[in-house]
């Protein structure tokens, strides 16, 4: 059912690469009463503060796009950072959402909440089906438990709060962080860098032969409206888009896009995590819903937007 224009719609996360992109995606469908408060404005792990915020904005729709998010590295390097701020940002976003009457609220979790070794393509089915990939277990033990939160609520209270698992994504406003960030992005800023300075090789982490399924964000944005419209019901959904290449085959997508003419390198004491994941789409397509952005297109697009606001 469409959502009335003039609701007023809270994004929390409204500055990171998923916020911005839905914040993008609202407007251009005519959304004109958002609430959007920065990290400084209202930080989310507090939880008076959070409950203040709720009843006095009071708002009727709730896109959970506020976490602390990383690649590979990060993750591994901060298990503290990533499940308790996660868990604390969550579980105070989703009570105080619920206690203040808001209508219906939409939790982003992540493909990695499934079993390490899940059967592929991954069903919504696979959630707690065996041991996690422990380069990220503590951050999917925090997004398991923000499913859970859900389902909670809405069996106890009958309220409307709904999950999207999204795979990897990436483009505008991404991290770009030469560590921290994950690979797509990482992988853009060190090819453009070795173009810049005519370094020779450009060093790319773990073996190559892990796949990983890219869907772009704006693509993912326009699945977030699409089930806040279309979904209610207890279960999470995969949001994907279908296609997967290898890390080497991303490599050399992102060397073309870039127009790096030097060689890689593969450093195989970083870890390679997860072998793969890709998602079985089958419920979102069901629903209705399609990816439309190819990862050839996106890419150029996520290097062109990174050349015009990272460099120079
Ligand atoms: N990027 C990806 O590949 C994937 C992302 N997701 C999910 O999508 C959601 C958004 O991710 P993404 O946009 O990539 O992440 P970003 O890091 O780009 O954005 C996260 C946002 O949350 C804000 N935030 C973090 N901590 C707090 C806090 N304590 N209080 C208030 N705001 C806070 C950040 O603000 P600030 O920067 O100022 O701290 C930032 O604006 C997450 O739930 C993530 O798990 C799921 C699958 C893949
Ligand atoms: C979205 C998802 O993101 C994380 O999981 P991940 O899919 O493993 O994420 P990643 O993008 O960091 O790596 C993908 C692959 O790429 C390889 N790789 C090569 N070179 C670089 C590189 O330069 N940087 C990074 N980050 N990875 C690299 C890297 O070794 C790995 O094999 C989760 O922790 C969790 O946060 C989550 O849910």
């Amino acid at each position: 059912m469409a959502i009335d224009k003039t609701s007023k719609v809270y994004v929390a996360g409204h500055r990171g690469l998923v916020g911005s992109a839905i914040v993008r995606r609202l407007q251009k469908e005519g959304f004109e009463n958002l609430v959007l408060k920065t990290h400084k404005e209202l930080d989310l792990t507090r939880q008076a503060a959070v409950e203040e915020f709720f009843q006095q904005e009071k708002p009727a729709y709730v896109i959970v796009a506020a976490a602390k998010v990383g690649g590979i590295h990060a993750n591994n390097t901060y298990p503290a950072d990533f499940i308790g701020i996660n868990l604390q940002i969550q579980c105070n976003v989703i009570d105080a959402a619920y206690k203040s009457g808001v209508q219906k609220l939409l939790f982003l979790g992540s493909s990695c909440i499934y079993p390490k070794f899940a059967p592929q393509p991954i069903t919504e089915e696979a959630l707690l089906t065996g041991p996690l990939e422990p380069t990220n277990e503590w951050y999917a033990i925090a997004k398991i438990a923000g499913i859970k939160m859900c389902q909670a609520y809405r069996l106890q209270y009958k309220w409307d709060a709904i999950s999207g698992m999204p795979t990897n994504l990436y483009g505008p406003h991404d991290n770009f962080h030469p560590e921290n960030s994950h690979v797509l992005p990482a992988l853009i800023r060190r090819f453009h860098e070795a173009k810049v300075t005519g370094a020779k090789e450009v060093v790319v982490w773990g073996t190559g032969s892990p796949l990983r399924e890219f869907l772009h964000v704006d693509d993912l944005a326009d699945a977030v409206l699409f089930l806040l419209e279309n979904y209610s019901d207890g279960s999470h959904v995969n949001m994907g888009s279908g296609v997967e290449v290898t890390i080497k085959e991303l490599a050399e997508m992102v060397k073309d896009v870039v127009g790096f003419e030097g060689e890689l390198k593969w450093d195989a004491s970083k870890p390679d995590g997860t072998p793969r994941k890709l998602m079985d789409n089958s419920k979102l397509a069901g629903l209705g819903w399609k990816a439309k952005i190819s990862l050839k297109d996106g890419l150029a697009g996520t290097y062109k937007w990174y050349v015009e606001n990272y460099t120079s």
